[in-house]
């Protein structure tokens, strides 16, 4: 019986490049999820192990970030374009290339009916929810978002944390701040413009993301509850939880390009986790908290 390779390819899957091109005060976002996939003679690496004609998937990946600083992205097809060509045009063995790009919307956050400059929402993925609780012949509603991105690519600082032996993080003072709210708040009452409230609740607390200078996410969850709170005197209580969903800057100093601030590695996990709930001190007080949420 005789064994051989047949069709091949590889790459790098789903890299996530986030670009912040910075016009002034203006802020425009492209985020992408970039794979790469090389064809050719590639026979040599799987059968004896030899590798000179293997182009390292980590170069591919490279190469996306450094082609993203090195240009405008501009659309995706050309971007895409762009890519397949080099890895086609540089590599004497490549002789095919499949380059796929996912670009995720974002719309700017509306503050006061204008579009702001460097916050936005990501768009799609947003539910509205409700959990009603009938106890004792009461009703309890708590209702909330889930799945509403944000992001922020300036206006966000995190310094001054301590440092021990095991600490690694650099303190910043302009760095991008996302998250994705899940935010549930409890109703006092139940004769309430449901709709109204949901709109104007999720309004301030997108106004507030967007235009509070932010010091730490922890912050920016308070001061997210506390609007709301501040108000909208139908709610008792508001709880948050928001991923940290870090954005790191991609090193380009290797290839002889500068990076200030325009290309991101956005990493899914781990992810820092800040919780919080924000209460009226004269809220009645449901019992259990947990049994109506
Ligand atoms: O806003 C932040 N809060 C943290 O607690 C934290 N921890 C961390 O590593 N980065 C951040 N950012």
């Amino acid at each position: 019986m005789a064994i051989t390779l047949g069709p091949n390819q590889y790459g790098k899957a789903e890299v996530r490049l986030v670009t912040v091109r910075r016009d002034g005060p203006v802020h425009h976002l492209k985020d992408l999820t970039v794979s790469t996939s090389l064809r050719g003679e590639l026979a040599a690496t799987h059968l004896t192990g030899d590798n000179a004609g293997v182009l390292a998937t980590d170069t591919q990946k490279n190469t996306v970030y450094a082609f993203a600083k090195e240009a405008p992205v501009g659309e995706i097809e050309d971007f895409a374009l762009r890519l397949a060509r080099h890895f086609t045009g540089t590599q004497g063995n490549i002789t095919g290339a499949r380059v796929k790009v996912d670009e995720h919307g974002w719309d700017r956050i509306a503050v006061g009916g204008e579009p702001h400059d460097h916050a936005f929402s990501r768009s799609g993925d947003e539910r509205r929810t409700t959990a009603v609780t009938i106890r004792d012949g009461r009703a309890w509603v708590v209702s909330g978002i889930d799945g509403l991105t944000l992001l922020k690519s300036t206006g966000s600082e995190f310094h001054g944390f301590p440092r021990d032996e095991y600490t690694t993080l650099a303190e910043t003072d302009d760095r991008i701040l996302a998250t994705a709210v899940t935010a549930k708040w409890r109703y006092e009452g139940e004769g309430i413009d449901w709709a109204e409230s949901h709109r104007e609740i999720r309004r301030l607390m997108l106004e507030t993301f967007a235009t509070k200078h932010s010091l730490s996410l922890q912050q920016t969850l308070y001061a997210m509850g506390a609007a709301v709170l501040e108000a909208r005197p139908e709610v008792a209580e508001v709880r948050l939880s928001l991923p940290n969903k870090h954005h790191f800057l991609v090193d380009l100093s290797p290839f002889g390009l500068k990076n200030d601030n325009e290309v991101f590695y956005a990493a899914d996990r781990p992810y820092g986790l800040i919780e919080g709930t924000i209460l009226r001190d004269d809220a009645e007080d449901p019992g259990p908290a947990w049994d109506i949420h």
